[in-house]
């Protein structure tokens, strides 16, 4: 695959500035219809189970008003499995949760969890949201979600975005030999956390990618630019490197 890359704008951080002083403002639902306005493909939120940022009322409203795709990122958890069952928001991509991390850390353990997920993926799947698994760009994660039978999948960048020199050099390979697995598997392949422009051109280059998640560096730009500029910018770059 090397056509279009999908850009998913995450808009959790306008709400972490938002519930900074628990006002209206920034409205996340607002930066999501601005971020659709300048070229985002889809908008993706993550409702926490401590709801630091993302809440239960921001998820009512873009399921309302988005003129664009949803992907929900949500734990395991049967609570959050009924809030994405009411909804049936277009995408639901379930991620690992800690609440004493500052953000997701890695890849959720598809391959250790199967018995936990394989009712959560049917049922979902079942009520109409496309299902990804976001995990490590890692054989036996892969090997899960063909055994889940999950369409897509998310890899998770996080490492590269940390690292330097010849390990981020190994960890690209590890991205792209995971992708060209996933999708001899008949699996879409996604990726996302921690993304920038700076980093984002040999990702969007590996070619089974079909959409990137991207969503803390273009909030933190947008302070500077506005998010639309940012949009287009990354837009732009992900463009340039197919
Ligand atoms: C799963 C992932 O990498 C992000 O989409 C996730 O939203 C990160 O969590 P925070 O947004 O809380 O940092
Ligand atoms: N799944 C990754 C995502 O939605 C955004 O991650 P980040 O860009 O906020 O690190």
């Amino acid at each position: 695959m090397s056509g279009k890359l999908r850009l998913g704008v995450n808009i959790d951080h306008v709400a972490t500035v938002r519930n900074a002083r628990g006002s209206g403002y920034p409205d996340p639902v607002r930066a999501a219809l601005l971020a659709a306005e300048a070229g985002a493909d889809g908008i993706t939120a993550h409702l926490r189970e401590d709801r630091r940022h993302i809440t239960d009322a921001d998820i009512e409203r873009l399921s309302a008003e988005l003129p664009i795709p949803l992907n929900l990122e949500m734990a395991a958890t049967q609570e959050m499995l009924e809030i994405a069952l009411r909804h049936r928001p277009h995408a639901v991509c379930i991620v690992p949760e800690k609440r004493e991390e500052r953000t997701t850390e890695g890849g959720l353990d598809a391959a250790g969890q199967r018995d936990h997920l394989a009712p959560m993926v049917r049922a979902l799947g079942e009520n109409g949201s496309r299902v990804s698994l976001f995990i490590e760009p890692d054989a036996a994660q892969i090997d899960a979600a063909i055994q889940l039978g999950v369409p897509v999948v998310e890899l998770h960048t996080g490492r590269f975005a940390e690292l330097k020199g010849e390990a981020c050099a190994v960890e690209l390979k590890r991205l792209a030999d995971a992708a060209a697995l996933a999708a001899k598997n008949g699996i879409e392949v996604h990726a996302g956390h921690g993304l920038t422009f700076d980093n984002v051109v040999p990702i969007a280059a590996i070619p089974q990618l079909a959409e990137l998640n991207i969503g803390h560096f273009l909030i933190g730009q947008a302070i500077f630019d506005g998010l639309a500029p940012v949009v287009q910018h990354m837009r732009a770059l992900m463009d340039a490197a197919r």
